[in-house]
């Protein structure tokens, strides 16, 4: 998949509908391509269907035409009605996995985009990939949706006009009576549902009062109670009783004219015929013809009915769109980091500038230095978190774990393997190295309200282990232990991982740096290279 340009969230605009949806549309065009194709021959297949269903009638009443060839046509329109459902099934096979597609696209987004600029709400963001993602896909495809159907509508209308001008004409006002009614009354008719779900879930909500205060609501009398509820559902049931009534009277129009046209086309048609301006064969046609115009238009209002809905749900969604989704590195690339000529800023104001660091497998780095310096910001961009505004980093498989990172309410065991599939032993590993010394079922809590400190820092910890980072930055991530555990913590790093960065105000990472870096004053300096220790020692 393409990576859109990045401009629109660092920029600060939101570029329009039309930027989101033409790259969308060139993004997936294979599946454009296939889908188009695929409802291309299946609108083409329906008109020669037809028309071989006129020539097959009318061959048989007018007596005209041999009998090979009667079998040869009635076996082409047997076999089309068996194609058309085949080739249906392909189309929406590919449609439905490419929507996944895109969804999985959108969301990788969503989340790459509030990594690169944290000022933006994770918590938010979440809600916006389980809320939101379906409708933005549904609505960036709308065009394509919205061409589709019309391009079937109008296949059908022109074969119409082409068989039978005069029965066209005669039902045309009514296709664009059901058009407009439905038109006009299916967006008050979403409405209603809206209300109606909404007059619902107050009521529920009253019952559910008066289940819950049922016992200090006794004093008010059982017939008190009865009352509130009886009240309560009475609201309820006027709604109700609203909107099946607008929605149900016009499903019932809407089928009137989906069945009467037809077959009012099919009576014409024979009318037509014993006056000789048509033929039998004509009508028969007709009806088949017209029975399928009606469902292209049911599908352009369903989508116009959602139209506000999807657009507001790409509104909420477009600050993030832009997000470039970052290559993973191929495994077995050497583990050293390279920072060269590197300046990072946030917003364009620069944090650090002119940064030169290289780091080789079996490097520890302590990076130290005064508060706001940029340490963090170094960190991140080592992780690909904060993007350089000149230079190059180079640091494969790295992940950089903060004390903002999120435990969620949930045990311990699932806060490391975050609910991917890893070898028992694997987490147990992680677990042991990061110093977890409590259960692994041990509830955390909402953002690991139930931990301490420390002990939400060595899930954190564990969580990154797990997944055997090349280059691990720890950031200030073990300030909730004890010098000892830290220590034990610390030693377990410089043993399993090729390069560990840890960013801490303690003197304790000093015991095991092979490479200390000063942050400050706009800088990141090597200030003490030593050399590299043994990892059994
Ligand atoms: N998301 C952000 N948006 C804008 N500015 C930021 C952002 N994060 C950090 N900064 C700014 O960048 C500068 C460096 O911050 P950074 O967190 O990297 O420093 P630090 O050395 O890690 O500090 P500390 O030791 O307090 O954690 C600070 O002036 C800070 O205000």
């Amino acid at each position: 998949m393409n990576a859109a340009s990045p401009a629109a969230t660092r920029g600060g605009g939101v570029k329009s509908y039309w930027h989101y949806a033409l790259g969308f549309a060139k993004r997936y065009w294979v599946d454009e391509a296939v889908i188009f194709s695929l409802w291309g021959a299946m609108i083409i297949l329906g008109v020669a269907q037809a028309l071989l269903i006129k020539q097959i009638v009318d061959e048989v009443v007018y007596g005209a035409g041999d009998a090979g060839t009667l079998v040869f046509q009635i076996s082409a329109v047997v076999g089309i009605a068996f194609l058309i459902p085949i080739l249906n099934f392909l189309s929406e096979y590919r449609a439905a996995v490419w929507a996944q597609r895109a969804i999985i696209d959108i969301s990788h987004r969503i989340v790459h985009s509030v990594v690169l600029s944290p000022a933006h709400n994770r918590g938010e963001a979440l809600s916006r990939i389980s809320g939101d993602v379906l409708n933005v896909v549904l609505y960036l495809a709308l065009p394509l949706d919205v061409a589709l159907q019309a391009a079937r509508f109008i296949a059908v209308v022109a074969a119409s006009l082409y068989i039978s001008p005069e029965i066209t004409l005669f039902v045309a006002p009514l296709i664009a009576v059901y058009f407009l009614v439905a038109k006009k009354l299916g967006p008050p008719i979403l409405e209603w549902g809206r209300r109606e779900r909404e007059l619902y879930s107050q009521w529920f909500r009253r019952v559910k009062e008066v289940v819950d205060g049922a016992h200090s609501l006794y004093r008010a009398g059982v017939r008190a109670l009865l009352k509130i509820l009886l009240e309560a559902s009475e609201k309820w049931l006027a709604g109700y009783r609203k909107y099946e009534l607008y929605s149900k009277s016009l499903g019932f129009g809407a089928n009137a004219i989906t069945f009467g046209v037809p077959n009012l086309a099919f009576g014409l048609g024979l009318l037509l015929s014993l006056q000789g301006v048509a033929t039998v064969g004509t009508a028969v046609a007709m009806r088949t013809l017209l029975a399928e115009a009606f469902e292209p238009l049911a599908q352009i209002m369903m989508k116009s009915g959602s139209y506000y809905q999807l657009k507001r749900s790409f509104e909420r969604v477009a600050p993030y769109l832009d997000a470039v989704v970052s290559k993973e590195p191929a495994r077995g690339e050497a583990p050293v980091v390279k920072v060269e000529k590197v300046t990072l800023s946030y917003d364009g104001n620069v944090v650090l500038r002119g940064v030169h660091l290289v780091f080789v497998p079996g490097d520890f780095v302590w990076v130290r230095g005064p508060t706001g310096g940029g340490k963090s910001t170094l960190g991140k961009a080592l992780a690909g978190l904060v993007k350089p505004l000149e230079g190059e980093i180079e640091a494969p498989r790295a992940i950089y774990v903060g004390n903002d990172d999120y435990v969620f309410d949930a045990s311990v065991w699932d806060n490391i393997t975050l609910w991917e599939e890893f070898p028992e032993e694997e987490v147990r590993r992680a677990a042991e190295l990061a110093q977890i010394d409590f259960p692994l079922d041990k509830k955390c809590g909402e953002g690991g309200s139930e931990l301490s400190e420390g002990q939400r820092q060595r899930v954190l910890i564990a969580r990154a282990l797990l997944r055997r980072p090349r280059v691990l930055v720890l950031d200030e991530v073990t300030s909730g232990l004890n010098q000892e555990v830290e220590e034990r913590v610390l030693d377990a790093l410089r043993r399993v991982v090729p390069i560990a960065v840890v960013i801490s105000h303690r003197q304790t990472p000093a015991r095991y740096a092979t490479k200390i870096v000063e942050v400050s004053g706009g800088a990141a300096r090597l200030v003490e290279a030593r050399p590299l220790l043994s990892s059994t020692s």
